[in-house]
């Protein structure tokens, strides 16, 4: 039987209530990805952010009334004109499709991030299992990336973690993989919290070495990692807060924000930290400090 695939990009905070509508409206299957297609061009320190984007794709059976649809998805999202677009799938390999996207990617000497349905190609290497879910963090988009090149050119054995904003948890579990003994993971979104602790389950870590937190219920103590993939508002505002999490000679790595960002975002640190020069991909900068 051939397919239609119904794309809709959102952001994040609608992505389940939209999942929910294409389910109600007859989907046989629901998709996500992070939405790293779209140029940005300068976002103000605080705007929504690329990556909160979600590309959702709902499967429906051919012979859908693509009408019908539609009006029930914008009735039920409360969306007079609700952007998206029907493609065809083949039959024969939609779930394939799907799945190839989703390929082994390698983040330094070390570190593989590996799809689960996929034998990691190096087996040797320190392979972290991520399948793509609704939190933030597959380590396709460049900020995760860049992070977890970093993570890897590091020498963690032994060393406290905390990842500030933490999405699937993939950088925390990245630096316990990495021989880290603790990660301290922080969230506004329960759902990252709760993704953490399975990815954490999925990597056969020890639970007691990942402990998850609201911001406001996270514990004070310092560590002697600290990274935060957000964006270059809350980065600047989290300062006071991030100095506070690290140890004296403690490393810092902040990433989410582009070139026209960095100098605000690194003078926000300045009392407290000696900067690396920066390293960028595509238009998205990482920075990297040590603690006074
Ligand atoms: C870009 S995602 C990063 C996820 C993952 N750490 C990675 O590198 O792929 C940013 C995450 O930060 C969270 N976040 C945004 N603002 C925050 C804040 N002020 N405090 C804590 N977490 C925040 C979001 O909910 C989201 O899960």
């Amino acid at each position: 039987m051939p397919w239609l695939q119904l794309r809709i990009d959102s952001n994040r905070q609608s992505a389940e209530h939209i999942e929910d509508a294409l389910l109600d409206a007859g989907a046989a299957s629901v998709t996500f990805e992070d939405n790293a297609d779209e140029p940005i061009l300068e976002p103000a320190l605080g705007e929504t952010p690329l990556w909160q984007q979600t590309r959702i794709t709902g499967l429906f059976d051919a012979g859908v009334d693509t009408a019908a649809v539609i009006s029930f998805l914008e009735e039920q999202l409360d969306l007079p004109e609700l952007a998206y677009r029907w493609s065809p799938l083949e039959d024969r390999d939609w779930e394939r499709e799907w799945m190839k996207h989703y390929q082994p990617i390698q983040c330094g000497s070390h570190l593989w991030i590996c799809p689960s349905w996929i034998a990691p190609p190096n087996p040797g290497a320190v392979n972290l299992l991520l399948d793509p879910g609704l939190a933030f963090g597959t380590g396709t988009h460049p900020t995760t990336f860049l992070c977890l090149q970093w993570l890897d050119s590091l020498d963690l054995k032994g060393k406290s973690v905390t990842d500030y904003g933490c999405g699937s948890g993939i950088l925390a579990i990245a630096s316990l993989l990495l021989g880290a003994s603790s990660a301290t993971c922080v969230d506004i979104d329960p759902q990252a919290l709760s993704a953490t602790l399975d990815n954490t389950e999925r990597n056969h870590l020890e639970p007691g070495k990942v402990a998850v937190f609201l911001p406001e219920q996270a514990p004070q103590q310092p560590t002697d990692v600290v990274i935060a993939n957000i964006l270059a508002g809350p980065l600047v505002e989290l300062a006071p807060k991030l100095a506070e999490r690290t140890n004296p000679g403690g490393r810092l790595c902040l990433s989410g924000l582009i070139e026209q960002q960095a100098e605000e975002v690194m003078a926000s640190y300045a009392d407290w930290f000696d900067f690396d020069p920066p390293a960028q991909q595509e238009q998205w900068v990482r920075l990297t400090a040590v603690k006074r």
